[in-house]
């Protein structure tokens, strides 16, 4: 089933210097519980189009519709996960997961026991009592996963999530985002620079380009690969080959393929 379908969107950053155009007609939909991701040059307009779907702000043409529903009028539960985990300093990783319930005034016994069941799901059971401080980068993500799964929202939005971790945790994470994404079904977008993370964690690939940004060409991600862990989708002899496709599309304009050399 559709779930989410962005049509003709286009939006414009208005200053007293002018405007910026920064999306130019964008149309995608994205199917009920599909993994896709957002790939393209700096200031191609990905994190615009997470800004709009999450609804900070609203695009300035096009529509959006949600279960062909119009997003604006839809009781959209959406969860963000950004580069910076955004954990309050003072406040217990345990009372970090409850903030959102807690503002919605909607803290149960089993609200505690699910976040201590996904605690445990991403490997950081005994962490509830401690403080961000005495966490590291990739276990303070891990609750930042943890924190956003509690609300069990229908879509969830990563903006470059990972690209502040050391390549390790960062495969790491990739392996389970990319589970917990199937275990619990959810439809997700991936803004992201790393093309290995982008084949590895989904099923389809939109390629920006920039100034206006635009969506270039979609790029299937075959069932052999999507059947795999991230961490194994590396090692698969087509990943090789959907990364050259792709990676040839990114740098078609500079005319430089995998096979030559610029030096
Ligand atoms: N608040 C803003 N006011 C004015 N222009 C903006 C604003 N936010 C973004 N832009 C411009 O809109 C365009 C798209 O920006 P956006 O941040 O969406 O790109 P991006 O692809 O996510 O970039 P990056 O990969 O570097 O994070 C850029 O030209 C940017 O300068």
């Amino acid at each position: 089933m559709t779930f989410l379908t962005l049509d003709k969107v286009s939006h414009y950053y208005f200053s007293t210097s002018g405007y910026t155009k920064a999306l130019d007609d964008i149309s995608l939909s994205i199917e009920e519980g599909e993994f896709v991701s957002i790939i393209g040059p700096s200031g191609c307009g990905k994190s615009t189009i997470l800004s709009i779907i999450a609804r900070l702000m609203k695009q300035t043409e096009g529509e959006i519709t949600l279960k062909k529903e119009s997003l604006m009028n839809s009781p959209l539960n959406i969860g963000y996960m950004l580069q910076q985990d955004y954990l309050f300093p003072w406040k217990t990783i345990m009372a970090n997961i409850l903030l959102g319930p807690k503002v919605s005034n909607n803290i149960t016994e089993n609200t505690i026991s699910q976040a201590r069941k996904l605690l445990d799901e991403v490997n950081l059971k005994h962490t509830e009592h401690d403080y961000p401080s005495e966490l590291s980068g990739g276990m303070r993500q891990r609750v930042a996963l943890v924190r956003t799964l509690i609300k069990n929202p229908e879509i969830l939005l990563f903006d470059e999530p990972f690209s502040a971790l050391d390549y390790v945790t960062k495969l790491k994470l990739e392996n389970l985002v990319a589970k917990m994404m199937k275990t619990y079904n959810k439809t997700a977008i991936l803004v992201t620079h790393d093309l290995g993370e982008a084949i590895s964690m989904s099923d389809r690939i939109f390629l920006m380009d920039a100034t206006p940004g635009k969506i270039i060409k979609t790029f299937f991600v075959p069932k052999e690969l999507r059947e795999e862990e991230p961490f194994f989708v590396r090692r698969h002899p087509k990943y090789q080959a959907l990364f050259d496709e792709v990676w040839q599309h990114l740098n078609k304009e500079k005319g430089m393929t995998l096979h030559e050399r610029n030096d």
